[in-house]
């Protein structure tokens, strides 16, 4: 859409769309690892090396508290989930490379979700 740069973007659909984007990421094949919060008790050195911890369970319940004031604290949290995972964790281990897979997934899906709005 040609628009001058000063119009802002239309945000009325950013609540929506992180709503399909959270359903999509939660329900994705490799979400596993990052449904709940890493329990720090039955993970050796996680509560040491993570300082924010963030995973796909919390993002939910800030999302139904009305606690994402725009699509880009969502987005924020979200890749707070990828980079946490990629600090953790070798990149060559089952739970590395799911955080791979689902920050690319993400990536593409919320661009994708943007183009359409
Ligand atoms: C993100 N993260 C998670 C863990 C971790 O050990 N998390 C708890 C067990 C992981 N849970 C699953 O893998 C799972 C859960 C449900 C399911 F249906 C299939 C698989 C360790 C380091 C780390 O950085």
């Amino acid at each position: 859409k040609q628009e001058s740069p000063r119009t802002a973007r239309d945000d009325s659909k950013d609540l929506a769309m992180c709503r399909i984007l959270l359903a999509e990421l939660e329900s994705h094949q490799d979400a596993g690892p990052f449904l709940t919060p890493v329990n720090p008790k039955s993970v050796p050195g996680y509560r040491k090396i993570i300082k924010k911890p963030m995973d796909f369970s919390t993002i939910r319940d800030k999302l139904t508290n009305s606690q994402y004031l725009n699509l880009e604290t969502f987005i924020i949290d979200v890749n707070l989930v990828f980079d946490n995972c990629e600090k953790f964790n070798e990149d060559n281990s089952v739970i590395g490379r799911a955080g791979h897979t689902m920050r690319r997934f993400f990536q593409r899906r919320w661009t994708e979700l943007l183009r359409q709005n």
